[in-house]
């Protein structure tokens, strides 16, 4: 993975830094490069999540996984629990005869109709929760094992589950004599990707385990303590020193269709991490091409409070574009799909730099296990780095939490103050 970070530099308006900007932000680099690999070494909570492409058992994760021949896997998760597995298996199982569908929301209509499409007879169920409580995984769950139930389905035969804590997830497990995988400690649910949360599906679906390790062990192996020198610290000192200077917003923009949920699942670990203490930077999602005819107009004309991260692997799949004699068109004959997206991608950084927004590309070798496996732990590591510079609590959600409380409180699952501020709070009703 490479990032280029020049069309982020020498701007005269703002948001801009110089290169000077990031001599001096390099001292503060090395500082937190030497924190980060204390903490790896030490396993801290937290840090630890970059030494699961060292630790994580591939052969292991398929042994688990051997005795299924699903035609769908439904991973039942939300958030940390859910997205890296969207992730992976959209970005290398395409091909797959084996569909990856996710339940993470709550919405009675999308349950309904997934459920009426789903071969249930086929289907393995991947119930993921680190802290084993969340409400809307755990109602998922009960609401899917119903609908098999009620198919003839016996669902103890095709669900395993992967839990971290003691709770109510790990009693249902062993109850119900599911296999029960573990979320490996010290590991928060958005930088589990790499775990057996985010490698059970893509197991079943013939993902390149190894390859997708091998990957994330070369992001963790290049991670050096000058921002010059690593690709990953170069995107988490980059962001953090815009937004330092106005830029709050990153939107992340692949153009590969393939990377779409990334984009998703880079907005969870940017903001959950970030986001504290008043400051933190907001990831918005885009899609290039598509949103270079919606969302570009803002990002070049708008507020000058934006970053734009675009995304591209160096290599694409042939998709020739036939000749014409159409007058007008003749430009596009002969060339390839691929040809234009990058022409697209090109020219969005050109608009960009000529309107003096900053924007900061990153390139993949190709939407190959190893490359997508170095991609998720590039970002992690920018992020975490990102956390040290903004002196935050990087592996807590405390935000997250006060909602989470509320919401169970609100349902009668616990006594908490959170969830009478909600019933408190005030009204003003326009009908
Ligand atoms: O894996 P779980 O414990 O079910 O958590 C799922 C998600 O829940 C919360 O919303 C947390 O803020 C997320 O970080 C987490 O990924």
């Amino acid at each position: 993975m490479n990032v280029d970070i020049g069309n982020a530099l020498a701007s005269e308006a703002d948001p801009g830094i110089s290169r000077s900007d990031l001599d001096d932000l390099d001292e503060r680099v090395a500082d937190a490069h030497d924190r980060i690999a204390r903490g790896m070494a030490d396993d801290e909570f937290g840090y630890a999540s970059l030494n699961l492409p060292e630790r994580v058992d591939a052969a292991e994760i398929e042994e688990a996984v051997a005795g299924f021949d699903p035609e769908a896997v439904l991973t039942v998760g939300i958030g940390g629990s859910a997205l890296g597995a969207v992730t992976i298996t959209e970005a290398l199982a395409g091909d797959s005869p084996v569909d990856h569908y996710a339940l993470d929301n709550v919405d009675p209509a999308h349950v309904n109709r997934l459920l009426d499409d789903l071969p249930l007879a086929e289907t393995v169920v991947h119930v993921v929760s680190r802290s084993g409580t969340t409400a809307e995984t755990l109602a998922n769950f009960l609401v899917v094992r119903e609908a098999m139930d009620a198919a003839g389905v016996d669902w103890s035969e095709q669900t395993v589950v992967t839990t971290g804590e003691p709770g109510p997830l790990r009693d249902l497990a062993e109850a119900e004599g599911l296999p029960a995988l573990d979320v490996p400690k010290g590991v928060p649910g958005r930088f589990s990707a790499l775990s057996t949360v985010g490698l059970v599906p893509a197991a079943m679906m013939g993902v390149d385990l190894e390859g997708l390790l091998a990957g994330g062990r070369a992001g963790a192996d290049a991670l050096a303590g000058s921002l010059f020198e690593c690709p990953a610290y170069a995107y988490g000192a980059v962001a953090y020193a815009l937004d330092e200077r106005g830029a709050s917003v990153d939107a992340m923009m692949p153009y590969v269709e393939g990377l779409e949920s990334f984009a998703e699942w880079f907005a969870q670990l940017w903001a959950e991490s970030l986001g504290k203490d008043g400051g933190g930077q907001t990831p918005a999602r885009a899609l290039g091409a598509t949103d270079q005819h919606s969302q570009l107009q803002l990002y070049r004309a708008g507020p000058r409070d934006k970053l734009v991260t675009v995304v591209r692997p160096a290599e694409r799949p042939d998709c020739p574009i036939p000749e014409t004699d159409v007058a007008d068109l003749e430009y596009l004959g002969g060339q390839d799909l691929g040809a234009l997206l990058d022409a697209e991608f090109e020219a969005t950084e050109a608009s960009l730099a000529a309107a003096e927004r900053p924007s900061v590309r990153i390139e993949i070798d190709a939407m190959d296990a190893e490359s997508v496996g170095r991609l998720l732990v590039d970002m992690e590591a920018a992020c975490v780095l990102a956390g040290e510079l903004y002196g935050v609590e990087t592996f807590d959600q405390p935000a997250v939490e006060w909602g989470k409380k509320a919401a169970r409180g609100l349902l009668g699952g616990g006594d908490f103050e959170e969830a009478d501020a909600v019933a408190e709070k005030t009204e003003l009703i326009v009908d």
